[in-house]
């Protein structure tokens, strides 16, 4: 009965591309207001497809490494000494802490997100589910800045640690040496290329050296902490900061580089070996080396032209904008969820599981994880003894939709329109099985069995439990719950949590907040970067104080979120927009320049995917 791994995943729908992406499906009706997504929750989850899924491998200790292993780099090592020289002087310290709290502010808000769905598209996937597709696709393109500028520029920076253990001058190993305007850097390449090969060879080889060379860098670290005690001196302090609160923020926006990379757990958390959360796969993975191997290699291609042409300053400049951008749309999400939407439907009266024939009583339980008896024990005593079979609203990679009805899954749940939701699900057939036992334990004396609907926990289940196998075309049950009979339904939400749809503040109300909230912050930064006079800076500030506090008194939450919660809501969500703002305004004209055309050019590739803008044209044409 149990179906092998392969057999698994032999029977997983297709890969589908990153939110936005429409790779899919490029003439997808848009939807992509608000208001529309808002009102158009739907229960899905996600499951692993043919070749999708990634080997759950990793266990808390590698999880840590990876979070080290990711925070600690060049940013450190080696922009540190430049934000001083350049920006901050000595005070290089107090440019640290404030990008410590921006990072702090947006890490809370991004823990009550990843907190409820482990996905490979972190961000991305939540600026989706919240905003539409087109805000998740242009915070895709942001990480994308954040993970493949983020590993040029460490390979930069490992081309500069080689040429100081070397005692060479830092462009003695590019070609040609020296300094000029336009050099490659070949030990970057190298390097990349090595990580890259690591990496796609498997993800239990590639934790067990990441946990090696983390080892290293964690000692490294504490070695230099102990060496340089002897060359603090107070002389060295003076003048502390020679440019000024200007020059701290500049040295914060670049040194914000050396914080970033705490998200990737979030994202790396699908291959934890036993993830708490739903998760989605984007990528296609592999069959023989479970790892994402075509999305590894174009990747690194990227990662190689810009780590071999690309300055370091320029490229870490480029990895904070796009993190930044993306950060600031968690702090969004957190702010927006909410206010904005009424609490979940109720669920249908869930079903009491029927103790007569073990072929029916499969039938529907699908629970959390497949490997962890005790929560598929808890997930179907929570579900009243019948979990959700249904897999194309509530499967899970690990094995089924236990949470669904949980109000952070439903919140966080694509729409039925976008990439995400279009895949199907797949149960685990042992949770399935454990679930049985709990649920059988829980409800001996359950009602007889009906007449069986579409069983949606999918192949993976193995042969059909019942004796005829319903049409194809059955739709599946709401919730994926095969009985019908009495229970009470299981508690979503904290009952203070479940407000009253009035107190949802009207659409408009909601935008003029985050508008608000995000010009003031806007502002901060500008006014002051811009050098207009500090009173004007100053009054921007208070701006933003003055709508946060009015946020916090007519944006009343309409639930809480049953994981993690971004605390004092809905101040640090807004001083996390507000902190990354001022960052944003401090990094160099350069960067925003080479952002902003990857913004257009990934605005003219969603318009091209959509066809929606080639359409237009032609209707002008006509016009004209
Ligand atoms: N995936 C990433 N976010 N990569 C960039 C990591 C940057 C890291 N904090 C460092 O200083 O080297």
């Amino acid at each position: 009965m149990t179906p092998t791994p392969e057999a698994r995943a032999a029977a997983k729908p297709p890969a589908h591309p990153l939110p936005g992406s429409t790779a899919a499906d490029p003439l997808a009706p848009s939807a992509s207001s608000i208001a529309a997504h808002q009102q158009q929750p739907q229960l899905v989850g996600s499951a692993p497809g043919a070749g999708r899924a990634l080997r759950r491998v990793l266990g808390p200790l590698d999880l840590f490494m990876v979070g080290i292993a990711v925070i600690i780099g060049a940013g450190v090592f080696v922009l540190t000494g430049t934000a001083a020289r350049d920006f901050a002087g000595p005070a290089v310290v107090v440019s640290f802490a404030v990008a410590g709290v921006a990072s702090a502010a947006s890490a809370l808000c991004y823990s009550e997100l990843a907190s409820e769905v482990a996905t490979t598209g972190g961000a991305a996937v939540y600026a989706e589910a919240m905003f539409g597709p087109l805000a998740g696709w242009l915070v895709a393109v942001n990480l994308l800045f954040e993970y493949v500028l983020g590993s040029a520029t460490v390979a930069r920076g490992f081309t500069a640690y080689l040429s100081s253990l070397a005692g060479l001058s830092s462009g003695a190993l590019l070609l040609p040496p020296g300094s000029s305007d336009f050099q490659i850097d070949l030990p970057a390449v190298g390097m990349a290329v090595a990580m890259a090969a690591l990496v796609g060879w498997g993800v239990r080889q590639a934790a067990w050296a990441n946990t090696a060379i983390t080892t290293v860098v964690l000692l490294t670290v504490v070695l230099i902490l102990a060496a340089g005690f002897a060359f603090v001196h107070a002389s060295n302090y003076h003048p502390f900061a020679p440019y000024g609160v200007r020059g701290i923020l500049k040295g914060a926006s670049r040194v914000f580089f050396a914080f970033i990379g705490f998200d990737m757990l979030a994202v790396a958390a699908e291959e934890a070996r036993k993830p708490s959360r739903q998760t989605h796969t984007h990528a296609a993975v592999h069959p023989a080396t479970r790892t994402p191997l075509r999305a590894t290699a174009l990747a690194t291609a990227a990662t190689c032209l810009l780590a071999a042409l690309a300055p370091l300053e320029l490229l870490a400049s480029l990895v904070s904008l796009g993190t930044l951008a993306a950060f600031t749309t968690v702090c969004a999400v957190v702010l927006w969820r909410r206010c904005s939407l009424p609490p979940p439907p109720s669920p249908p009266t869930p079903p009491l599981p029927y103790d007569g024939d073990a072929a029916t009583g499969t039938a529907g339980v699908n629970a959390v994880d497949g490997d962890d008896p005790e929560a598929a024990r808890r997930c179907c005593s929570r579900d009243s003894g019948g979990g959700g079979g249904d897999g194309s609203r509530s499967g899970d990679v690990s094995g089924g939709g236990g949470k669904k009805y949980d109000s952070g899954s439903w919140l966080l749940q694509p729409r039925a329109d976008s990439p995400v939701a279009a895949k199907g699900g797949g149960g685990d057939s042992k949770a399935a099985a454990m679930g049985i036992e709990s649920a059988r334990a829980l409800a001996p004396d359950g009602p007889p069995p009906q007449p069986a609907p579409a069983p949606s926990h999918g192949p993976a289940l193995g042969p059909h439990p019942y004796p005829t196998a319903p049409p194809a075309d059955t739709p599946p049950p709401y919730h994926g719950l095969p009985y019908g009979g009495p229970a009470s339904p299981p508690p979503m939400l904290p009952a203070a949590a479940a407000a009253p749809l009035a107190q949802v503040r009207p659409l408009a109300v909601r935008c003029a907040f985050l508008a608000a909230i995000l010009a003031t912050g806007g502002a901060t930064a500008g006014l002051y970067q811009g050098g207009a006079p500090l009173g004007a800076a100053g009054a921007a500030l208070g701006a933003w104080a003055v709508v946060t506090a009015a946020a916090a008194v007519v944006l009343r939450p309409t639930w809480t979120p049953p994981g993690f919660r971004t605390p004092l809501w809905p101040l640090v969500p807004s001083f996390g927009m507000l902190l990354n703002c001022v960052l944003l305004g401090s990094l160099g004209a350069r960067a925003w320049q080479v952002w902003g055309g990857a913004m257009v050019a990934a605005l003219a590739w969603w318009g091209w995917q959509r066809r929606g803008w080639l359409e237009a044209r032609a209707a002008a044409v006509r016009l004209l």
